[in-house]
């Protein structure tokens, strides 16, 4: 079949898929730098282990080690994602000049010069993210610590990630997320769990009381229910994290990620939720498999459900801040980068390409919504994908890997 029968069939109910095509391209999807490195960064002893309650599984070879490889890897990666591409960084990959370093509370924008240089010659916004993780002051609680001089440091640590995400945003001109994540928790059952909660409270208040303009710098605070070695209470639980956002809408969003709910729990239909009373949120897409594994996204039904749920409520009109975050050492890093953007894609213009069928739902005509529903699954999608990647300029499925495969060969296999 081709694309112009495809369309045909698209046509027949009501959906343009020109249009479709037309609209994705320039909706921004932010490309989280962490995929290369498996979540190391260059700012600490790289032998040091990923904290936080967050863990890396595999060892394939090729990790990026440095600024330089993980920037040739990213490069990659951008040829074969169709779209607008954010990059999307943390605080631990600031770049050094040699000799120089600078603790996590005294960064400074001119650590991420060579990264804007790197945005700016493609055209690409930046996102941000405070590191308070992988780090010795993070060995226990960082934001919530009971020790104020722990917690002094990570809030200075916060402060200067406002005063970068400003910077990235001033000379990207384009709108910064900084999304503020901690893995603070308590193994096992805390006496107190109030205390530590408020303590987190205050230390954002203090934070976010560094000036930046809402307009351009967005920040965020990502809730999460559990982590590893936090099994028994998560400070930043999902109440805390929407309560904070709800009492400082003109501060900062929510961010959700929907590796980090009860695994019965769907962050698709948080979005309708959430949009009812926020005028924007962030969400990060993953992959949990019985946990926050952040496998590489596949185009299941949850990530195909919660693009439906993006694109009728709106949020490709900016309302809805879309990052990927998984982490996946077991293959290919490339490939794993390139799947999961690919697949965010494909679900988004499956979404653009959905007829609206809301009419039916409002006069109770369940069984010809659930019908629609089902003959929507057999449509020759596949088609307008493949113009989508034409018009993008990208590699349709099936004509990618082999590069993938010889960048490996090449370059990657060489890496120690
Ligand atoms: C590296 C990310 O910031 C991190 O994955 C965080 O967003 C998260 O999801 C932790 O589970
Ligand atoms: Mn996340």
């Amino acid at each position: 079949m081709s694309y112009e029968q495809a369309k045909a069939r698209y046509a027949a109910l009501g959906i343009d898929t020109d249009a479709a095509i037309a609209r994705l391209k320039s909706v921004p999807v932010s490309l989280h730098c962490w995929q290369g490195d498996d979540v190391r960064g260059f700012d600490t002893d790289p032998a040091k282990p990923l904290t936080g309650g967050i863990q890396t599984t595999g060892n394939y070879p090729g990790r990026a080690r440095t600024p330089e490889e993980l920037m040739a890897d990213i490069d990659q990666v951008l040829k074969l994602c169709p779209g607008t591409k954010k990059l999307n960084l943390h605080a631990s990959y600031a770049i050094f000049e040699k000799g120089e370093w600078a603790d996590r509370e005294k960064l400074e924008p001119r650590h991420f010069k060579k990264w804007v240089d790197f945005c700016k010659a493609r055209g690409l916004g930046c996102d941000f993210n405070p590191t308070f993780f992988s780090h010795p002051k993070a060995e226990s609680l960082t934001l919530s610590s009971p020790e104020a001089e722990v917690r002094r440091f990570w809030i200075d640590h916060g402060k200067a990630c406002i005063r970068i995400s400003s910077y990235l945003a001033e000379e990207l001109g384009q709108p910064c997320i900084m999304n503020i994540w901690t893995g603070d928790g308590f193994k096992d059952i805390p006496a107190d769990r109030m205390g530590p909660r408020m303590r987190y409270r205050e230390a954002l208040d203090e934070i976010l009381s560094e000036p930046y303009d809402f307009a351009r710098v967005k920040p965020c605070v990502e809730s999460k229910v559990f982590g590893i070695g936090v099994e028994a209470c998560t400070v930043g639980s999902a109440e805390f994290a929407l309560s904070y956002a709800a009492m400082n809408r003109e501060k900062c969003i929510p961010l959700m990620d929907n590796g980090h709910y009860h695994p019965t729990e769907v962050v698709s239909d948080k979005i309708p939720a959430l949009l009812t009373f926020f005028r924007e949120i962030a969400l990060h897409i993953t992959r949990p498999i019985r946990w926050d594994s952040d496998h590489v996204v596949r185009l299941d039904d949850e990530t195909q459900e919660l693009c439906r749920e993006i694109v009728r409520c709106g949020g490709l009109e900016g309302r809805v801040k879309i990052a990927l975050d998984y982490f996946d050492a077991s293959i290919n890093r490339i490939a794993a980068w390139t799947v999961g953007f690919r697949n965010v894609q494909k679900a988004l213009l499956m979404a653009l390409c959905t007829p609206d069928l809301t009419a039916l739902q409002n006069k109770n005509r369940w069984t010809e919504l659930m019908i629609l529903q089902e003959e929507q699954k057999t449509l020759p999608f596949g088609e307008i994908w493949a113009q989508y990647c034409r018009v993008c300029g990208v590699p349709v499925d099936g004509e990618w890997f082999a590069g993938v495969k010889a960048y490996e060969n090449e370059i990657l296999k060489r890496r120690g």
